[in-house]
């Protein structure tokens, strides 16, 4: 019911082109009733009374039934075509929609390919049946109906007798229905999974390519692909069974018409023509019974798609739209008593974290692997909520604004570059599109970037490549920078940004970076010490507390884990010199 209610909202905004297009079948059905009557007509009368001359408008009025038959029911499945299109295209925004809306935590649990699956196969599903069967299926159905009634009109128990005829067969029909539409749910979740592993094996193509696992990707792909073909054999033998019931109750028909109608022949309750108008009704009737049993598949393909699409609708959402906007932040920062765990995990992640950062002040943030930086980074974000504490940006609770308004004003670049396959101006500008070129050559100065744009043949409009492969890994870095600088931050993030990088380009990006934070709001996650040993307060995380705090000097008088840590990497460094 749920299904039916949500998807008559999507129509509604239609409701004028729908009433069109009803308008336009029903008329097409009315001309569906003359060429039996004419037939009747043509057994009663003409024949028997040899009206040669009236032969002549017989057919006219047979093949101007069928002209404006085809005129108005094209018409409607035109309209019908270009409403479902319309429908389907909102429904898909909606749902991609309402997944850039929801926590982040979804993203980690969700695989992506079931995520693309939905937002493509199951559209392309519901799109073939609202395009193809339902405008086709709403003509079958009214002429039905016209049918129904002209047989009806002409001796009332043949339509009886075959509405009897129609009931017997959609108790079977509906059961089938049923198991299909259950098999075809099962199959599509599978179909999800197998689009899944193709996309994350070809994603991951080096990967495999390094550890030789191409056997094994093939094998796992054959698992799942003959796991779905047995279940579709299955699922297909259903829909036979089911198309075979159509057509033996086609078969049936006229054989009980013609018994029934017969009778009242032999009794004279009706004339020949009458039994032989009844007989040319049957095609028109059972369409629809032949259109569902043959459409069978289709339609219980879409039922579930249809499903698996409106559940994104339902998808919980990060914030709430009308939230307050957050304005033009200073940059004070305070975190207190932060607790958090990620969904479905017992284990907490951060346990009790508290910092206070003053804007312009540049605060580093170190400690062992797992300890907990990055997830402080994303709740700072807003992209995870705490189960405990506060986060206050100027001495608001970040949680009572919309997140987004405070994002717009935080420049973030991590370890992990995300580039478009697109030009690298468009890389540039993906978080302000209308900046200056005399902008955009500024950020590319600070980045560092400059040499390297006037050294490619197209400059500006060089494209990266997919997700910026054609890049080396410091290129995509400055990238990276360089876009965040554009966006005129009022707090930049630096998540490991120079970690990935070789010594040579990452003393190059991080010149670029320190050039960039004196007076700046920054906060800096790095494993190597000596990137945070300016900064004017340093926290080291270790297993989500702060263990020591302080700068650099004085973490290095305590002489505990940041001096550990610290000699330990100094040591590296000199090795790493006298070699
Ligand atoms: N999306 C997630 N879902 C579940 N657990 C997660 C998720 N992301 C991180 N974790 C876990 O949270 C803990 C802290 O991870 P986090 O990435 O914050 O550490 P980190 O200090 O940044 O580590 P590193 O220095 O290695 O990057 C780790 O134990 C990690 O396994």
């Amino acid at each position: 019911m749920k299904l039916l209610s949500v998807t008559l909202k999507h129509f509604k905004p239609y409701w004028r082109g729908l009433l069109l297009a009803f308008g336009c079948s029903l008329i097409g059905g009315a001309f569906t009733v003359i060429p039996p009557i004419l037939a009747g007509k043509l057994v009663d009368e003409i024949l028997p009374n040899k009206m040669t001359d009236m032969m002549g408008w017989l057919v006219a009025g047979v093949f101007f039934a069928f002209l404006f038959k085809i005129v108005f029911e094209s018409l409607q499945e035109f309209i019908q075509v270009q409403i479902g299109l319309d429908v389907i295209t909102d429904m898909q925004l909606r749902a991609f929609g309402r997944l850039h809306k929801t926590p982040m935590s979804f993203f980690t649990t969700t695989p992506r390919g079931d995520m693309l699956y939905r937002l493509t196969h199951d559209v392309e599903a519901v799109q073939n049946l609202n395009n193809t069967v339902i405008p086709r299926f709403i003509q079958q159905v009214v002429s039905a109906v016209a049918a129904f009634i002209a047989v009806f009109a002409l001796y009332w128990p043949v339509a009886i007798v075959m509405f009897a005829v129609f009931a017997i067969y959609l108790y079977p029909s509906f059961k089938l229905g049923r198991t299909m539409r259950k098999m075809s749910a099962v199959q599509r979740d599978m179909s999800a999974d197998i689009y899944h592993h193709l996309q994350e094996s070809i994603e991951s193509t080096r990967l495999v390519r390094t550890f030789q696992t191409q056997n094994r990707e093939v094998q796992t792909q054959d698992k799942k692909l003959t796991a779905w073909k047995n279940f579709s054999i299955r699922a297909a033998l259903i829909g036979k069974v089911n198309w075979r019931l159509g057509n033996l109750f086609n078969i049936a028909t006229p054989g009980v018409v013609m018994v029934v109608g017969g009778l009242a022949v032999w009794n004279h309750s009706i004339s020949v023509g009458t039994l032989v108008a009844c007989l040319g009704f049957i095609p028109t009737m059972f369409f629809p019974i032949r259109s569902l049993a043959e459409n069978a598949l289709v339609i219980q393909q879409a039922i579930p798609a249809l499903q698996r699409i409106y559940e994104y609708f339902d998808l919980p959402v990060e914030h709430e739209e009308n939230l307050p906007k957050m304005g033009d932040i200073r940059g004070d920062i305070k975190v207190d008593d932060l607790w958090f765990r990620y969904p479905d995990k017992e284990e907490y992640v951060l346990k009790g974290v508290s910092l206070t950062m003053e804007a312009g002040q540049h605060i580093g943030i170190v400690g062992t692997s797992g300890g907990g930086k990055s997830t402080l980074i994303q709740l700072l974000l807003g992209l995870y909520e705490p189960e405990k504490g506060r986060i206050e940006i100027d001495q608001q609770n970040l949680f009572a604004y919309n997140r987004n308004s405070f994002r717009q004003q935080v420049g973030v670049v991590s370890q992990e570059t995300f580039l478009l396959n697109n030009t690298l101006r468009m890389n540039l500008l993906y978080g302000r599109k209308n900046a200056t070129q005399n902008e955009l050559e500024r950020a590319c100065e600070a980045a560092g970037l400059t040499d390297f744009i006037a050294a490619l043949p197209e400059g500006y409009e060089t494209i990266v490549g997919e997700r910026g492969l054609k890049l080396s890994g410091g290129q995509r870095q400055r990238v990276a920078l360089a876009r965040a600088i554009l966006r005129h931050p009022a707090l930049l993030i630096f998540d490991e940004a120079t970690s990935s990088l070789d010594g040579e380009t990452e003393e190059r990006v991080q010149s670029a970076l320190e050039s960039l934070i004196p007076g700046r709001t920054t906060i800096t996650i790095a494993h190597r010490l000596v990137t945070v040993r300016d900064a004017d307060k340093i926290l080291l995380l270790d297993k989500g507390v702060v263990a020591e705090e302080g700068t650099h000097d004085e973490l290095l008088s305590l002489k505990g884990q940041y001096y550990q840590l610290y000699m330990a990497q100094y040591s590296e460094l000199e090795k790493e010199r006298a070699i």
